[in-house]
């Protein structure tokens, strides 16, 4: 065996190359939380103090749960109106049917996207699993749906040529702990987290290593306290179960492959691969109460993705799926325009790295990016004018040759007085980033 159960060896292991290329995946977030399917849309993670504001409050629909243990606030008085002050979370179980699920469905979606790696919750906060795990029969197998959600899902993903990653709630189980939590601290300092409950958690992530072979595990917030002894034999038994397999980076900073950022980005790592995952509105749990204002627009998305990438970063964009099984809308419309893009641009995506310069915000308004390969500068300009407009990026970055443009546009590039001018011709109303390739 390559990885031997102790950090000295676990720190040998490298981020593969299919992690650093591949720059989207598809996050979703579907569970019980899903039936309810409703959160007070209250602001972005970040923008709101981390206190009672936020967690009665809570925009994450998937805190379904928590928000109504509060015992007040906007989530509370909906589920005692709509399911009565005795309905208690785990008899959600009932009523979720996943009646209109097709996983080959969802696969082909994503697929369309461009995204390259898809990672849903096997477990997250509530404590409900959503595959056949011998470890509990709170799960989707042995209630509600009566289906291995994440098999099929496995499956799906996998017969697409995309990658399968798990998402597993280390830290929180609140089918375990049964007392709401008001403050970060008490998020990270869970009571009632026994050795037994540390174990559980280690025996069914091993479980999902051994079931899935997954690319990535994904674990969200923090590590049981009594069991971060187990981490390196959990790390060295996934590194020789799957050779390419990438950990993030929420372990109690134990290990990690890849740092995780969550909705704001602030000061890009550059040098350290990382991956920005969020929804493409406020909630990663669909939250019936959102409206497309709600949500990133179809170029905020696109800019979304440049954004991550140009900084040396993957994208984990987000799917709330309803529980019948369904993906909404405004999120199928966002994902199919992406891929549009994606289907005419994804050279300048695909395994590119980060160039001299990352972003360039020009006078007149415009936004511009820059990534490469071995062959080619990309330039990426995001909210182009419509119709003819010209660029001048001063002291520009390269003096390379102008190759062609990706897409249905034109563009005369020259040098002039110092600056890299650009007229871009033919743009239309409202279009996406274009894209310029230059030939090193
Ligand atoms: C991806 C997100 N992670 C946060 C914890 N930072 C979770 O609390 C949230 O529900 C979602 O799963």
């Amino acid at each position: 065996m390559k990885f031997k159960p102790e950090m000295d060896s676990i720190r040998t292991h490298t981020v593969p190359q299919w992690y650093d290329d591949c720059k989207l995946g598809i996050f979703i977030h579907w569970g019980l939380y899903s039936v309810p399917a409703w959160a007070y849309p209250s602001g972005k993670l970040g923008t709101i103090p981390f206190d009672e504001r936020w967690f009665a409050y809570n925009p994450y629909a998937e805190w379904y749960c928590n928000s109504v243990r509060a015992g007040f606030g906007p989530t509370y008085e909906h589920h005692v109106k709509t399911y009565g002050a005795d309905f208690d979370y785990e008899s959600f179980t009932d009523l979720w049917k996943a009646e209109r699920w097709d996983p080959a469905q969802w696969a082909e979606l994503f697929k369309k996207s461009g995204a390259r790696y898809v990672i849903p919750t096997t477990k997250h906060h509530d404590g409900f699993c959503l595959w056949n795990t011998k470890y509990t029969d709170y799960n989707s197998y042995q209630k509600g749906p009566g289906r291995d959600l994440m098999k099929e899902l496995c499956d799906a993903v996998r017969s697409e040529g995309m990658r399968f990653g798990v998402y597993y709630s280390g830290m929180l189980n609140w089918h375990v702990t049964h007392n709401a939590m008001m403050s970060d601290y008490e998020v990270h300092h869970p009571n009632n987290i026994t050795n037994g409950y540390a174990d559980f958690a280690y025996n069914q992530m091993m479980e999902l290593v051994d079931t899935f072979e997954p690319s990535v595990l994904w674990n969200d917030l923090d590590w049981p306290l009594k069991g971060l002894d187990d981490l390196p034999y959990l790390f060295a038994h996934y590194y020789n179960t799957v050779p390419e397999g990438v950990v993030n980076d929420r372990w109690h900073d134990v290990w990690f492959d890849y740092k995780t950022k969550e909705y704001h980005r602030g000061d890009k790592f550059l040098e350290q691969k990382w991956e920005c995952c969020q929804g493409m509105g406020l909630s990663f749990g669909y939250n019936q109460v959102e409206t497309d204002e709600h949500y990133v627009s179809h170029n905020e998305l696109i800019t979304l993705l440049i954004d991550t990438v140009a900084y040396n970063g993957n994208l984990l964009i987000n799917v709330g799926p309803k529980a019948d099984g369904t993906i909404p809308e405004e999120q199928e419309s966002r994902l199919l325009y992406l891929g549009k893009w994606m289907e005419v641009n994804s050279p300048a995506i695909y395994s590119t790295k980060p160039f001299s310069r990352q972003k360039e915000e020009l006078e007149t308004g415009e936004v511009v990016y820059y990534t490469q390969n071995d062959s080619s500068i990309f330039l990426l300009v995001t909210n182009p004018k419509a119709g003819n407009s010209t660029l001048r990026i001063p002291e520009p970055a390269f003096s390379c040759d102008f190759r062609k443009t990706l897409g249905n546009f034109g563009a005369n590039v020259a040098i002039s007085e110092g600056n890299l001018v650009i007229d871009l011709l033919d743009i239309p109303a409202d279009s996406a980033p274009v894209v310029l390739e230059f030939t090193k």
